[in-house]
């Protein structure tokens, strides 16, 4: 369960205060996502969502995430923005914590995506990629390639109790993905950065909801597919590829950019790039969560099998 920070009823009544936004019923912590602290808020006139910004969220990054909310809102997108108080501040102070009140949008997480699901979330991803193109601010990626090395020495020896040779063959394998990483010549711009399933809402195929910038960065423009491909052509386990969502993600993608002769090419090691991003942040966090923490660690193998089935040629385009 994601609620690192407890708020008091009263110092949310406090809070919402401050808002034209009814007076508080009830908040109850959402259990999903690893991040952040979630509340869902019922006040007298509407539902909201209260996010507490943690661990991997720097304070100065927020004005940079609720400009691209708003300004991807504005564009028609189903991204939730932050609501303004009565003095027209988006970004509080709750609970020791940076806050923000966010609109709540319907629809369901998904666990176990369609290819019909697929389609539309990729789409919608294109959609964002378009809607970006006159957003005038760019963020460093504090995830990106250059961190990957820091973070797999920051793990050291201590991978190799998730998985006895896991040092090691991470350490070939970042060698393998980062030579030459820098020189790719592909499209830039701002991305998701984390656009896993359970950072989609649907209502059957209709995507009503792309949430959780909390990651948008400026970055290749098909490593965010990269990143897709690998959250959400795989069971869990991350054993078993299903090319059919593989291929419902990049027609949905390309009904906005058809995929080029070099983003083919690049495609597999952006992949790998993307699971080797995703097996360090969760080593990492499997590493130094206390067991008795109320949050569900993320497992890194599962990410580690999905850059060998990439590397291997047994998922990809
Ligand atoms: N704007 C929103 N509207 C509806 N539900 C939301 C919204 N934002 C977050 N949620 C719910 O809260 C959960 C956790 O949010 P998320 O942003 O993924 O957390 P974290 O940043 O910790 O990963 C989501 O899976 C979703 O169920
Ligand atoms: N999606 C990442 C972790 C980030 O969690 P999120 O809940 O913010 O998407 C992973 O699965 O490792």
């Amino acid at each position: 369960m994601a609620v690192y920070t407890q708020v008091s009823a009263e110092a949310l009544s406090a809070f919402l205060a401050r808002y034209d936004a009814g007076q508080l019923i009830s908040a109850k912590g959402i259990a999903e996502g690893v991040e952040n602290s979630n509340y869902l808020v019922d006040t007298t006139t509407a539902r909201f969502i209260l996010t507490l910004y943690e661990k991997r969220v720097a304070a100065g990054d927020l004005p940079f995430f609720l400009a691209l909310l708003d300004h991807l809102a504005a564009k028609g997108l189903p991204v939730p923005p932050a609501i303004k108080d009565r003095q027209g501040v988006e970004i509080q102070e709750l609970a020791g914590r940076p806050a923000c009140l966010i609109q709540f949008l319907t629809g369901v997480s998904l666990s176990h995506p369609t290819p019909a699901q697929a389609l539309a979330a990729a789409e919608a991803m294109g959609a964002m990629h378009r809607a970006v193109a006159d957003f005038p601010l760019n963020r460093a990626n504090s995830m990106g390639h250059a961190s990957w090395r820091p973070l797999f020495e920051q793990c050291g020896r201590d991978l190799d109790r998730i998985e006895p040779g896991l040092h090691d063959a991470m350490g070939e394998a970042l060698d393998a993905v980062l030579d030459g990483w820098d020189a790719q010549a592909l499209d830039a711009c701002v991305i998701h950065a984390d656009l896993f399933p359970d950072n989609v809402l649907v209502l059957g195929d209709r995507v009503t909801g792309l949430i959780d910038f909390y990651f948008a960065c400026t970055d290749y423009r098909v490593y965010d597919l990269a990143v897709m491909h690998s959250a959400w052509s795989f069971d869990a386990s991350g054993e078993t590829y299903a090319p059919a969502i593989g291929a419902a993600l990049v027609e949905g993608y390309e009904r906005h950019f058809p995929l080029t002769g070099q983003d083919r090419a690049a495609f597999a090691r952006l992949a790998m790039g993307a699971c080797l991003r995703f097996a360090l942040s969760r080593a990492w966090d499997w590493l130094n969560t206390p067991a008795d923490a109320l949050v569900t660690r993320k497992d890194p193998l599962a990410y580690w099998r999905r850059y060998i089935a990439y590397r291997d040629g047994k998922a990809g385009l």
